[in-house]
């Protein structure tokens, strides 16, 4: 299935190709088109598909005292946000891995496992600072009226996922979540985006992040990516790949339309 709704797409998934269209039907590919202005677009074809932690919600503020409250109970010495918020993107597993590494302790040794376990318990209640980025709410409740079916395909785990979803009632909006222990893979592996798409089953989608590996994730998926410039990307937006980029939610509805 072609994921792609720009020209090189709509080429591919349309057949015959334009030149024979024109040769074996001339009278309707010569008349004109209706002068009638186009109604503004439905999305009942589309999914937009979200990431979380720095796109939907900035999460960075609990994210950074679970981690210190975890390695501080191992006796460690509190990181600042900066470092922490640099280990975020890959799920679970990496950072707690990183922050065993950043202590000097074998980020695959046999503290990896127990400290996983007792960071994710954290997790779950981990959203007392967490709030969505300003207009998220708006642009989602449009995004749906409008007829767009909305995913979100987190690296987060899935229970934590859901539990700061629920908490700032954003669940309902939904129609399908994915996270980082959903499948045995996760983003960048293009099969995590492929899977929420199936769910959704609609023809286009869209997926919105804001880091490096949701770019490489819908690169790979051959999926249009609308980067949010505010979460935790590491490189400048110039170096990260992108089909639109933008800063205020306020403009998400119309960056989506203008897609199609
Ligand atoms: O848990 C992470 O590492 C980040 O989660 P995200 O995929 O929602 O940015
Ligand atoms: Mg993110």
């Amino acid at each position: 299935m072609c994921w792609w709704p720009d020209r090189r797409c709509s080429r591919a998934a349309r057949s015959p190709t334009p030149a024979l269209t024109a040769r074996t039907s001339a009278p309707s590919a010569l008349r004109p088109r209706p002068r009638v202005a186009d109604p503004l677009p439905r999305l009942d074809t589309v999914a937009v598909i979200f990431d979380l932690d720095g796109t939907l919600i900035d999460s960075a503020a609990d994210i950074h005292a679970t981690a210190n409250r975890v390695m501080g109970e191992m006796g460690h010495a509190a990181l600042s946000r900066a470092e922490v918020q640099a280990y975020v993107g890959k799920g679970v597993p990496n950072l707690v891995a990183r922050l065993l590494e950043h202590h000097g302790q074998d980020p695959a040794g046999p503290l990896l496992a127990p400290t996983i376990a007792r960071f994710e318990a954290e997790y779950l209640t981990a959203h007392s600072q967490t709030r969505p980025y300003p207009g998220v709410l708006p642009a989602l409740e449009r995004l749906a009226g409008d007829g767009a079916a909305l995913g979100l395909c987190t690296n987060k785990p899935l229970a934590p996922a859901r539990a700061v979803m629920d908490h700032l009632g954003l669940t309902r909006h939904f129609a399908a979540i994915l996270g980082g222990d959903s499948l045995p893979l996760r983003k960048p592996d293009p099969e995590h985006l492929h899977a929420t798409a199936r769910a959704l089953d609609r023809r286009k989608v869209i997926f919105v992040g804001d880091s490096e590996v949701d770019a490489d994730t819908a690169a790979a998926a051959r999926v249009p990516f609308l980067l949010f410039t505010e979460g935790y990307r590491k490189s400048p937006v110039d170096r990260i790949a992108h089909t639109a980029a933008f800063a205020d939610w306020s403009h998400l509805p119309r960056l989506v339309t203008d897609l199609l």
